[in-house]
């Protein structure tokens, strides 16, 4: 096991005109870990990964990607040293197959252009890691079907199939349990239990607490843009500071 953590924020803020969205947020993940970020309404979890994925920059502290400060580096050198994230609007090409559209993620991780005029092959290297993708998500049984035909659930498989193509270091998963319907929800965690168990790193903003508190290793508490807790699911729970920031809500 490498010295560094697979992502270190240290000292992270980001003030915009004036108001204050990050404070101070010191945070490792290390290697093989998943780690999940709760908080309530506006806490800044989103804004938070946003920063980890370079779509903001932030006003104080350091980003570090297994080792590397990247605070300056753009979205897609971030990308390029390990860093994926899924989107909770999609980014699937419906009229494409499944499987068309794992394999193209494949090839742009490759280096290649991604194209869908390139005839695929099952010996090509894209094209195997794709199907390997789809069997990781339950979803080698639709390769051949088109992409806009899947059900919500498959559609969020299949981004996460796209995600694992491209092979990551560390995984960004941006509520993945969000529009999904409550029929869905274990199929779709056992998914992201099997992400976890493969041995990657997974970092999760998700709001369903029970999806959070029954996957992750540790869970990080953010509360008006600061880090409140981080901690095992029982100690977070437990802990009466993180309790009074959920007042009024369910924790
Ligand atoms: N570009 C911006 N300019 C000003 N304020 C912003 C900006 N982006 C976010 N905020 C504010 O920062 C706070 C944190 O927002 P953020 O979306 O990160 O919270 P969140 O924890 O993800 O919330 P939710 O659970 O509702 O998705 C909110 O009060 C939001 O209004």
């Amino acid at each position: 096991m490498s010295e560094h953590a697979m992502l270190s924020l240290n000292g992270v803020g980001l003030t915009i005109g004036g108001a204050r969205i990050l404070h101070e947020v010191t945070l490792d993940v290390t290697h093989g870990e998943m780690l999940g970020v709760i908080g309530p309404n506006g806490a800044g979890k989103t804004t938070l990964f946003n920063v980890v994925s370079g779509l903001l920059a932030p006003t104080a502290g350091t980003v570090e990607l297994d080792g590397q400060d990247v605070t300056k580096e753009p979205i897609h050198r971030r990308a390029a040293l390990g860093l994926g994230r899924t989107f909770q609007t999609s980014s699937v090409f419906g009229a494409l197959s499944v499987l068309e559209n794992v394999r193209l993620a494949a090839q742009a991780r490759e280096g290649r252009a991604a194209s869908v005029f390139r005839v695929p092959r099952d010996s090509d290297a894209a094209t195997r890691r794709a199907r390997e993708a789809l069997e990781e998500v339950d979803l080698g049984h639709r390769a051949d079907a088109e992409a806009s035909g899947l059900a919500h659930g498959e559609k969020r498989k299949l981004e996460i199939a796209m995600l694992i193509a491209t092979e990551p270091k560390l995984i960004l998963l941006d509520e993945p349990m969000a529009g999904v319907g409550s029929g869905d929800v274990p199929a779709l965690s056992e998914v992201i239990r099997r992400l976890h168990k493969g041995g990657r790193t997974v970092l999760m903003v998700e709001h369903h607490m029970e999806v959070v508190l029954g996957l992750v290793d540790r869970v990080a508490v953010m509360h008006h843009g600061e880090l409140l807790a981080c901690d095992t699911p029982e100690a977070v729970m437990a802990d009466p500071t993180v309790q009074s920031a959920y007042l009024g809500e369910t924790v």
